[in-house]
């Protein structure tokens, strides 16, 4: 990841619908080179809060900044750096794929070989150079996403904002756009996609932020995140040989809770960090018990989300 001064910038966004707080108090920054997953169930205001930053609407106070450009005070600056990928793509009659990628070439005033050579990186980028002559209508589901991603990258912008991007695809074109948003994040673009379909950004995004009732409840690596959410790790312990000293030892352990047994396999909730973790392990080689196997289990993106967000779900 290159490291330099956020490309992104949200200040204390603020956006009313009537009554409706649609995004309350978001601040978060991105960096160049960096993909930032924007995490949340429906209607959390993620959408909105991306409109405000591809300046297709006002924060009602606060302010976004895009390459240090705010989105109130110098639009038509942040719209030359910013790609807007929304969530629905529109249908085409009689317009292939090369043409479609041309008109907005054009429309972003790219003249003469500067949009030759634009069209050749952008169709060669998302795989789309053997299809450039056919016909958008007849293009599956992942080809059309690749397209609209060609569309949004054709002025060459430092800032991409991907809203639900990986919606609809199937496995294997997940797969390709993740590797192609990592690809981006390559080019040194700062990359925001916003998902509720949380376990296919874990892999993708360098840090995450959940937002909730359109507040920003947790931001960090998946990892911060996760060991913040953390209050009871679960532990599965594995042994060799006959298994009754383990299961008297355990039982004997009245520090020990839920502990479950599946044949020679003990799986057990422990509140402690992992110092506490390592003290179990050293007690259980040094009572002599055979184990090959221990294990904490990390939890998932979901399970994070859903601790994160506990008691805040509408
Ligand atoms: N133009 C609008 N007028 C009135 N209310 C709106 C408008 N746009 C969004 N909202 C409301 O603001 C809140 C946030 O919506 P937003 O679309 O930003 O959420 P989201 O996280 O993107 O959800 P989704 O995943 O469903 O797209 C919701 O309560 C929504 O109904």
């Amino acid at each position: 990841m290159v490291a330099s001064s956020p490309q992104i910038e949200l200040r204390h966004v603020h956006r009313w619908f009537g009554d409706t707080h649609a995004v309350n108090d978001v601040s978060f920054s991105v960096q160049a080179g960096e993909v930032f997953g924007f995490i949340g169930p429906n209607g959390a205001g993620k959408t909105t809060s991306m409109r405000i930053l591809a300046t297709l609407d006002e924060p009602s106070t606060g302010d976004a900044l895009v390459d240090g450009f705010s989105v109130v005070e110098d639009p038509e600056r942040v719209r030359r750096r910013l790609g807007f990928m929304p969530d629905y793509f529109g249908t085409y009659e009689n317009v292939d794929v090369h043409e479609y990628l041309d008109f907005f070439a054009r429309a972003y005033g790219l003249r003469g070989s500067e949009r030759t050579r634009a069209l050749a990186f952008v169709e060669d980028f998302t795989g789309l150079n053997k299809l450039a002559t056919k016909p958008i209508n007849g293009l599956s589901k992942g080809m059309k996403q690749r397209l609209c991603l060609g569309r949004t990258m054709i002025h060459d912008p430092s800032v991409m904002v991907l809203d639900e991007p990986a919606a609809g695809l199937d496995p294997r074109a997940r797969i390709e756009l993740r590797e192609m948003i990592s690809r981006l994040a390559d080019l040194g673009k700062a990359v925001l996609i916003s998902s509720h379909i949380l376990t296919e950004l874990a892999e993708v995004c360098h840090r995450v932020g959940i937002i909730e009732q359109g507040q920003l409840v947790a931001v960090g690596t998946v990892d911060e995140i996760s060991r913040k959410a953390q209050k009871v790790a679960m532990i599965e312990v594995r042994f060799v040989g006959d298994p009754e000293p383990a299961h008297q030892w355990f039982a004997a352990r009245e520090d020990l809770h839920d502990v479950q047994w599946d044949l020679k396999k003990a799986t057990l909730s422990h509140a402690g960090d992992e110092a506490t973790q390592a003290q179990l392990l050293r007690e259980i080689v040094q009572a002599g018990l055979n184990v090959v196997e221990f294990r904490c289990r990390t939890k998932s993106l979901e399970d994070v989300f859903l601790e994160v967000t506990e008691g805040r779900v509408q």
